[in-house]
């Protein structure tokens, strides 16, 4: 009889959280309960041992290129944009301090009375203490997303996976919210998705994962227990991957 404990399939992970995950059913900002179960999710897979890394978006307050920003210059609307991620991240840490998870937000936007500036070095040694770390404010650079943001600090350290959470349950062959005879992938290539310009992420940030060779696993957040499953290497979402 096999009596060997299931292991996670990943030591260390970039989960990019979509902003608008945050939402929940309302249509603006952040859902108190909707955070907390994220975080619940998360301290599920904290528990088995696997370091973890946050990007956060800002899809759920402000995005550069949304109706929003109309006749805006657009790097100051990038840069409304990032500041978004940053109360996500405070959101988020907020959340996980009320439930005993230690965590740390790095910004890439100095902004020091709020959070850390990133440092790699350090953001490393707070994962190896078992700390999740939210890197706030993308890349720090206008013209670029969360989804970059996600792929360069999953890159820099050094994880095993980066886990784009989000509002549905893989790649599909179109956008499944305004093509519902869309198929869905269980895997495919970082040139496939490429090609066919399968928006699910863009395409700054999967050419950097292509690169690497950094794999991405996109499933849904909405689901519950999906994050623990995927951490699991149990079927769950679409991998992408050379
Ligand atoms: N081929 C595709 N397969 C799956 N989803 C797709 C595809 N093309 C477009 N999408 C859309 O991509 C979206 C993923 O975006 P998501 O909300 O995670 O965006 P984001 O910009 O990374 O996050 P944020 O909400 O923080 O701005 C889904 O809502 C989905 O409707
Ligand atoms: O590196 C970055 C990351 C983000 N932005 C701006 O922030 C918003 C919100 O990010 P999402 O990836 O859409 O969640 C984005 O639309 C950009 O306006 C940025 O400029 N640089």
């Amino acid at each position: 009889m096999d009596v060997s404990v299931p292991r996670p399939a990943y030591r260390r992970i970039l989960l990019k959280l979509s902003g608008e995950a945050l939402m929940g059913e309302d249509s603006y900002g952040i859902n108190r309960a909707t955070v907390e179960r994220i975080v619940a999710e998360v301290k599920d897979v904290m528990v088995l041992g696997v370091q973890v890394a946050i990007v956060i978006g800002g899809g759920n307050i402000f995005r550069g290129v949304a109706p929003a920003a109309a006749g805006m210059d657009r790097a100051t609307a990038d840069y409304i944009g990032m500041l978004a991620t940053v109360m996500n991240a405070l959101a988020l840490q907020d959340a996980m301090h009320r439930v005993g998870l230690p965590s740390r937000v790095q910004s890439a936007l100095n902004i020091e009375q709020v959070a850390e500036p990133y440092i790699r070095g350090k953001a490393m040694r707070y994962l190896e203490e078992g700390k999740v770390v939210i890197f706030a404010a993308g890349t720090g650079n206008p013209f670029f997303t969360t989804d970059t943001a996600a792929a360069l600090r999953g890159m820099e350290m050094n994880v095993d996976v980066v886990l784009k959470a989000t509002k549905v349950d893989g790649v599909y062959t179109d956008d499944p919210m305004t093509h519902p005879d869309a198929m869905r992938y269980q895997r495919l290539t970082f040139d496939e998705a490429i090609i066919r310009n399968l928006r699910v992420m863009d395409a700054t940030a999967l050419t950097l994962c292509r690169d690497q060779k950094l794999p991405v696993k996109v499933f849904s957040i909405f689901k519950p227990g999906a994050l623990k499953r995927v951490v699991m290497g149990e079927d769950e979402g679409t991998l992408v991957e050379c």
